[in-house]
């Protein structure tokens, strides 16, 4: 069986208000891809990944995402798009006056879970597949950046999305914890689960490569897995 593509935008505009950021955007993203999505300030990395999640509409060109169909997609139909899809972004912090357990509970309980067992039980196994087993009575100040962005991706991971959306994940975190939440999505992604990665931090290209795509000068264009400085700094001139 030919499965189509879980991301698909064909030749969309993107608009923030009524300015144009990107036009003519196609791009396909299959099942279990992990991609990087890069450009400058302001060039249209999270306007892209708002599109995918249909905080933004697409009022022109096509496109479906976990098979909804964008361009007429239904505002009640929204919240089961967005059932399939984990959101690592740095404005979904975690709540912080309640511990790392009763942060993952509400977000169970706000999307229809009811039976403590299973809620317990689904807590420990994304805490567990973050490396953050021991650390569910934590209260989130009392954890490192790299904790708790690892938590925030445990958090994603509750409702097993298809698809995982990482809007500089890395942002604020030293390279080395930089690297193990590349690679821990990067694993994610290995178990079927689609991860596009936007990010400025270039050097997690060459260390961890994969399929990238720039937005530059209001388009998306395809780079081919830039391995070395030199082809990264030459394909973003
Ligand atoms: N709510 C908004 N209303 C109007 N314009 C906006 C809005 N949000 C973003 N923009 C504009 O859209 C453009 C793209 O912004 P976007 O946040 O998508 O870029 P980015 O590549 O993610 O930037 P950064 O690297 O700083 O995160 C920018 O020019 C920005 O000023």
């Amino acid at each position: 069986m030919i499965e189509s593509p879980i991301i698909e935008l064909k030749n969309a505009i993107i608009r923030q208000a009524d300015n144009i950021i990107l036009t003519d955007v196609s791009l396909e993203i299959e099942k279990g891809e992990f991609v990087y999505i890069i450009g400058k300030v302001g060039s249209g990395k999270t306007s892209l990944m708002k599109t995918l999640y249909a905080e933004l509409p697409i009022k022109e060109g096509g496109g479906s995402v976990a098979g909804f169909y964008l361009p007429i997609i239904k505002t009640k139909q929204v919240p089961f798009l967005r059932r399939k899809i984990g959101i690592v972004f740095q404005d979904f912090q975690l709540l912080t006056d309640r511990n790392v357990h009763d942060n993952l509970e509400f977000v169970l309980k706000a999307t229809g879970w009811k039976s403590k067992k299973e809620i317990d039980n689904r807590i420990e196994e994304v805490l567990e597949k973050v490396k953050m087993g021991k650390k569910g009575y934590k209260m989130p100040h009392e954890l490192s950046g790299g904790e708790q962005q690892r938590i925030v991706i445990a958090r994603a991971l509750l409702n097993s999305p298809d698809i995982i959306l990482a809007d500089e994940p890395t942002g604020n975190l030293d390279p080395e914890t930089s690297d193990e939440l590349a690679e821990l999505l990067m694993d994610i992604s290995k178990n079927g689960r689609t991860i596009v990665m936007a990010t400025h931090q270039h050097d997690l290209l060459k260390k961890f490569p994969a399929r990238t795509l720039e937005c530059k000068d209001g388009k998306v264009i395809e780079i081919s897995n830039p391995k070395t400085d030199e082809e990264i700094e030459i394909e973003l001139d």
